[in-house]
């Protein structure tokens, strides 16, 4: 572990909370001026609350789906784990169901219907213990990959991010933030900014709130900026996070991901993709196999409940979308670091489905 990196200085930021009696989800629909909890108590309320993205990012949504079936397992009463794995398996597949494109979800699902299956009387208790298990893995390798990916980055660098990859969106420290926030404390990254990432504002109302709780100093940029931002030399770096990542490299996330690498490929300046292996799903071959989702058209038609778009006006959201391996520079999992990815360097790494 670094020695430079005060990590409890980013903790404060808790968006999942196991109470033992229920699930406490910070609501980041409300942040940045309200912090409000939602307490779920069944795994139905889980699945309702990553489809509203009360919880979100695709690391989080895994873990929640996970304590889901913890609390899906308080209404069940089976001998063992295979009884119990077919008497959860409804409850799994709607919390499945909650989103598509985050392969976090249904990985997170898999390892714990495989504890699940190994487990006898005590099912119960390695319910609990996978869930937790899962948190604290992302949470170390977390940490890793901000090592990792700031090593990359030269002293006094400027780096461009888009969404929200940090303690909002995983167990903690952040992913593509979290090599912003090894970058700033080892002073290699010297500026920061960050995009809006319309339409939801991951960006702007998540990103930039998160940095300024650490006391980083983020220059926040609409997302029509970002080229002509890549264009004026003030950016050496964009780092991005991940909602899946395929076996030849594509990499699925949230919506202006492909025209940010574009763009980065255009003016000179390298394109790095921070993710953990729970986001990497050597099924999917390439990007054309990963189901993009698509929202309600609503969300492009005002911010913050006023409207702004004239009625009878159609839209149309998709939330992301697939950069080809071609345009990235560098894919950064705590497993190690995978540069000008194929699917040769990715089956190296992760080995073959
Ligand atoms: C480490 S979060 C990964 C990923 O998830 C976000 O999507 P959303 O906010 O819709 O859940 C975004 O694509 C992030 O890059």
């Amino acid at each position: 572990m670094n020695d430079t990196i005060d990590y409890a200085r980013y903790d404060r930021i808790r968006p999942i909370r196991w109470t033992g009696e229920a699930l406490e989800l910070l609501d980041q629909r409300k942040l940045p001026f309200t912090t409000e909890y939602v307490a779920c108590t069944g795994s139905d309320e889980v699945a309702a609350a990553i489809h509203a993205l009360v919880v979100r990012g695709a690391p989080a949504i895994g873990i929640a789906a996970a304590w889901g079936v913890v609390l899906a397992a308080r209404d069940v009463d089976a001998a063992d784990g295979i009884a119990a794995a077919a008497l959860l398996a409804p409850a799994m597949q709607r919390l499945n169901a909650a989103r598509p494109t985050a392969v976090n979800l249904a990985w997170a699902l898999a390892r714990m219907r495989t504890a699940l299956e190994a487990a006898g009387d005590d099912w119960r208790e390695r319910l609990a213990s996978e869930a937790q298990a899962i948190a604290d893995e992302d949470l170390a390798a977390n940490r890793r990959m901000g090592e990792l990916g700031a090593s990359l980055i030269a002293p006094g660098s400027g780096v461009l991010t888009h969404c929200n990859t940090g303690s909002l969106a995983t167990a903690g420290f952040g992913t593509a933030l979290g090599v912003i926030r090894a970058g700033v404390a080892q002073g290699r990254v010297g500026r920061v900014y960050a995009d809006e990432t319309r339409p939801w504002n991951q960006g702007s109302r998540l990103t930039v709130w998160e940095l300024q709780q650490d006391g980083i100093d983020a220059t926040l940029i609409a997302d029509a900026a970002a080229s002509h931002l890549l264009r004026n030399g003030e950016v050496e770096w964009v780092v991005v996070g991940a909602d899946r990542i395929c076996a030849n490299g594509d990499v699925a996330n949230k919506i202006g991901t492909y025209q940010l690498a574009i763009s980065a490929r255009f003016h000179g300046k390298k394109f790095m993709v921070v993710a953990p292996s729970s986001t990497v799903d050597m099924a999917t071959p390439s990007g054309d196999h990963i189901e993009i989702e698509e929202r309600d058209p609503g969300e492009l038609l005002g911010v913050g409940g006023n409207r702004t778009v004239a009625e009878g006006v159609q839209a149309w959201n998709p939330v992301f979308d697939v950069t080809p391996a071609a345009l990235i520079d560098a894919i950064v999992t705590e497993q190690g670091i995978v540069e000008q990815p194929d699917e040769a360097k990715m089956r190296a790494l992760f080995g073959a489905h």
